[in-house]
């Protein structure tokens, strides 16, 4: 919450007319609105926030933040109050927030693309932590590290995200990193917040349903280095994904300094890679330098993951010896590629948060050299999100997996068996299994000795979102009950 009352022209806002009220503070929905607020009728992906003004007025609205067709929306009943019109009230919005608020952990970085925000963002802030400094990551996972809060965005809007890194910054957190989703990018949601550097991971196939192309997918992830980093900004571009070359031309015809990472070569390289049963050793040149490191992490691709965030790290002006000397301590992140039980005979069970077509692909991939004998998979996509995603998270299953289970995710409003029946188009031999306790329960009983799972999709979440109703539900937690109750533990 804004402490005090402030004059709306404080908060970079000129209103038609000169009207320069004080505000008490600032909303974006109208219900929550009350006496002294500027109202942001935003316009929306279902309505626009302006068709609220008359009640925000009524609730005690002093100023109202929109655009053209808001105003239009609302003529008639904007007498009195502040107006203020903008061409992109939204990033008018995330710059205003910025100031009500007023501050953020003195550094900054943020990271985007299809797979792997959280995972870079979580092994910064685990960087910045071994080296001493005072660090949270903001994303998927809600806030994490030296000071912890829960969010419902990976990208939350600018009025909760400013709340948050104000918050952190009285707490004495000094760095941050943060996920930049599509969504957020394309509706500005961390254009007000000040960047040291940014990252990309990677681009494939999620979330049409909300940008419909593939380039207006691209485009709203390219935000992030070609509006929201300032010029002085450091972008760190993963140059192995096709993509990132282009991010990276992007970077620098903003006159940003890029540093490459990257298996094929780049500024930061990964030169070699073996893996145990505990995690992997890499070899990483940069500058001229050799370094290696035990990395405690499953998962080939976490390495490029962790190389990100060093690149990010140092990019943020740590001593590269310092940072590398920190990746043997780096954990696991919450749900992704999380060993969550072991049979009386070996097997392994993992859990990770694949939830696109890449990254079921990766994920399974990345498994084989830690598995000696079969890889199963339970596998299902989620509810009003990308419905072209679904067959193509089947047949990556089928392709990287020798055994599949087709499973509910969170349904959310559609009907679960279509979805199912979606999945399964993409692998067709799938074995479908409705209830994902269920399926769980006899993908674990298929591990014989060698054989390893992988529960795709939900990682690090604790609920199954089926219509209105979040029902209880760890797919960790699950995996547990379902080796117990196979080897008689369970009463
Ligand atoms: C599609 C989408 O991103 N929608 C987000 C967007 O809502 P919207 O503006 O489209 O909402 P709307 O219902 O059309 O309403 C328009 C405006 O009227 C206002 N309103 C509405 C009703 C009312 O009574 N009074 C009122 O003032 C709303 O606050 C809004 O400002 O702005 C809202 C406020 O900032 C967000 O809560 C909402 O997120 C919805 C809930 C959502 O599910 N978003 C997901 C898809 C999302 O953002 N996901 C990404 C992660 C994706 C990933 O990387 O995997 C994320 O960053 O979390
Ligand atoms: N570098 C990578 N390349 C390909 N796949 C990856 C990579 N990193 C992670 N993944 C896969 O993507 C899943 C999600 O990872 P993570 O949560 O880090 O991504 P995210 O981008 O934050 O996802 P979200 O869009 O939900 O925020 C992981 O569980 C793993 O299966
Ligand atoms: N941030 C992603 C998470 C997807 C997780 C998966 N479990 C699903 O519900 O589709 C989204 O909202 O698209
Ligand atoms: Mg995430």
């Amino acid at each position: 919450m804004g402490a005090q009352a402030r004059p709306l022209s404080s908060l970079g806002l000129t209103a038609l007319g000169g009207a320069n009220p004080d505000v008490t503070d600032i909303a974006v929905d109208s219900r929550q609105v009350r006496d002294g607020t500027l109202f942001a009728a935003m316009p929306g992906t279902r309505v626009h926030g302006a068709t609220f003004i008359q009640y925000a007025v009524r609730m005690g609205a002093v100023a109202v933040l929109t655009d053209r067709a808001g105003a239009d929306i609302a003529a008639g009943h904007l007498d009195g109050i502040a107006v203020v019109l903008t061409d992109d009230p939204r990033a008018a919005l995330s710059r205003t927030a910025a100031l009500w608020f007023g501050g953020q952990p003195d550094t900054m970085v943020a990271v985007t693309g299809t797979n792997g925000k959280t995972s870079v963002a979580t092994f910064v802030r685990q960087i910045w932590i071994e080296m001493g400094l005072s660090a949270v990551n903001l994303g998927t996972t809600g806030v994490e590290g030296a000071w912890t809060a829960p969010l419902a965005h990976t990208t939350p809007e600018p009025i909760t995200l400013h709340r948050t890194l104000a918050g952190a910054r009285a707490a004495g957190i000094t760095h941050a990193a943060m996920e930049a989703s599509s969504h957020g990018l394309d509706q500005r949601r961390l254009d007000g917040v000040t960047l040291t550097a940014a990252g990309f991971t990677n681009f494939t196939q999620d979330h049409l349903d909300y940008h419909e192309t593939f380039e207006a997918y691209f485009d709203a992830k390219a935000g992030l280095f070609a509006r929201v980093l300032p010029e002085e900004g450091i972008a760190v571009i993963n140059i192995d994904d096709p993509r990132g070359v282009d991010m990276a031309a992007i970077a620098r015809a903003r006159g940003q300094t890029v540093l490459s990472v990257g298996r094929d070569g780049g500024d930061l390289h990964l030169t070699a890679q073996r893996f145990d049963t505990t995690g992997q050793d890499v070899r990483l040149s940069f500058a001229g330098k050799s370094y290696t490191a035990h990395l405690p992490l499953i998962g080939g691709f976490q390495a490029d993951n962790v190389m990100l965030a060093c690149g990010l790290v140092i990019a943020c002006g740590a001593e590269p010896q310092a940072v590398f000397e920190t990746l043997p301590h780096l954990g696991t992140v919450r749900g992704r590629m999380q060993l969550a039980a072991t049979r009386e005979n070996g097997a392994a069970v993992f859990v990770d948060y694949a939830h696109t077509p890449d990254a079921v692909a990766t994920a399974l991939a990345a498994m084989r050299p830690h598995v000696m004998g079969k890889l199963v998979a339970v596998v299902g996509a989620g509810g009003d999100r990308d419905a072209g995603k679904r067959p193509l998270m089947g047949q990556a299953a089928a392709q990287n997996a020798d055994v599949v289970f087709v499973t509910d995710d969170n349904p959310r409003s559609e009907d679960p068996a279509l979805i199912r029946a979606a999945v399964m188009d993409g692998c067709p031999n799938a074995h479908e299994v409705g209830d994902r306790a269920e399926a769980i329960l006899r993908a674990v009983d298929a591990l014989g000795p060698g054989d390893a799972l992988l529960i795709a999709g939900k990682g690090h979440e604790t609920g199954q979102v089926v219509g209105d109703d979040i029902l209880p539900f760890d797919d960790a937690e699950q995996a547990s009950v379902a080796v117990a109750a196979l080897e008689g533990r369970l009463t």
